[in-house]
């Protein structure tokens, strides 16, 4: 790996010179592994875009400012895109119609911010392995078209940058270890492209994923204290309202959904058997600490007939 990343730096230093390169940030395992590998090779000239678009999980905008800006000292716009995108989504219930819209606006953030930069010439893209083989070659049918950024329009005039090509998922993370970025963010789990926007079911509003938001963290926060190796594992709001009873008094509010799956490559996925005393750990913080939340389920589906997200 050492010796992969001496090479690559060299050749990022030879094909982009004194040029300017952009790079769409996610916080992500790839992205961010090739923005910092690119980072090494041409300093300041490499500049990230981060994209808050409402629907990130609880302190994640923080960890990628406290990671790129201020520990890798790297040129980080963070676009406070929240509002845009809320209003965008507003009445929006259909799971497809609000990837779309996501998709489509986060492709307009991402050109509003590059049309202020002047003389990019590289797009810098965390396209791994399995990413070129499920988008298949020339001729052959794609298994799955992957457009990264979201599916950035065809015609942009930047060239490619793409210097994880050749490595697999693990590889990905090795090279990022070695290349201190912290374990937050080399072992994070995969995390979808709409975000939150997809585990929060029917019509999208601040309220609902702020309630998410402080449920998926609790659960995360008691996984990782107890030490589970699980693939994947967050928490749904289904958007259903049930009676519940608080001090001797009705209440009517929203249910929580938690989810986890072992899983090698996605494609199908077993639920895991988290031990009971967690789960009951896990339901007492939540209905505690989110007034607004009265009970918390546990989904027991695999995939298939399931799907990882809920939408
Ligand atoms: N909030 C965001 N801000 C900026 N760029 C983003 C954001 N979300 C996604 N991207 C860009 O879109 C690409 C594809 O997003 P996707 O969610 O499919 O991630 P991925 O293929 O798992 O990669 P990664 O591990 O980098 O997240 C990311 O690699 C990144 O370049």
């Amino acid at each position: 790996m050492e010796d992969f990343i001496s090479r690559s730096i060299e050749d990022i230093k030879k094909k982009v010179g004194d040029k300017k390169a952009l790079c769409a940030l996610s916080g992500g395992v790839d992205s961010s592994v090739a923005a910092v590998l690119v980072h090494k090779a041409i300093g300041d000239n490499l500049t990230c875009v981060f994209v808050d678009h409402g629907l990130l999980r609880k302190n994640e905008r923080q960890e990628v400012e406290r990671v790129f800006r201020d520990e890798f000292h790297m040129n980080l716009i963070v676009v406070d895109a929240e509002d845009r995108f809320l209003d965008k989504l507003k009445g929006v219930t259909d799971p497809e119609k609000k990837r779309k819209v996501i998709g489509e606006e986060f492709i307009r953030v991402f050109e509003e911010e590059q049309s202020k930069l002047s003389d990019i010439a590289f797009l810098v893209q965390g396209t791994i392995k399995s990413d070129v083989i499920e988008s298949g070659t020339k001729g052959k049918v794609a298994v799955k078209s992957h457009h990264n950024v979201g599916g950035l329009p065809e015609d942009v005039n930047f060239e490619l940058l793409e210097p994880l090509r050749e490595l697999y998922k693990e590889e990905v993370r090795e090279v990022g270890r070695s290349l201190g970025i912290s374990s937050d963010i080399v072992e994070r789990q995969p995390f979808p492209g709409p975000g939150l926007g997809v585990r929060c079911l029917g019509e999208l509003t601040k309220d609902k994923l702020d309630i998410l938001r402080d449920a998926d963290y609790i659960f995360r926060d008691e996984v990782k204290k107890a030490g589970l190796n699980i693939w994947q594992y967050f928490a749904v709001l289904p958007n259903i309202q049930s009676v519940g009873v608080v001090d001797g008094k009705r209440t009517y509010c929203h249910t929580i959904a938690l989810r986890a799956v072992n899983s090698i490559d996605g494609m199908t996925a077993e639920w895991v058997k988290i031990p009971l005393d967690i789960l009951e750990k896990v339901s007492t913080r939540i209905t505690d600490e989110v007034k607004e939340v009265n009970r918390v389920v546990f989904d027991i589906t695999s995939k298939p007939p399931a799907t990882i997200e809920w939408e």
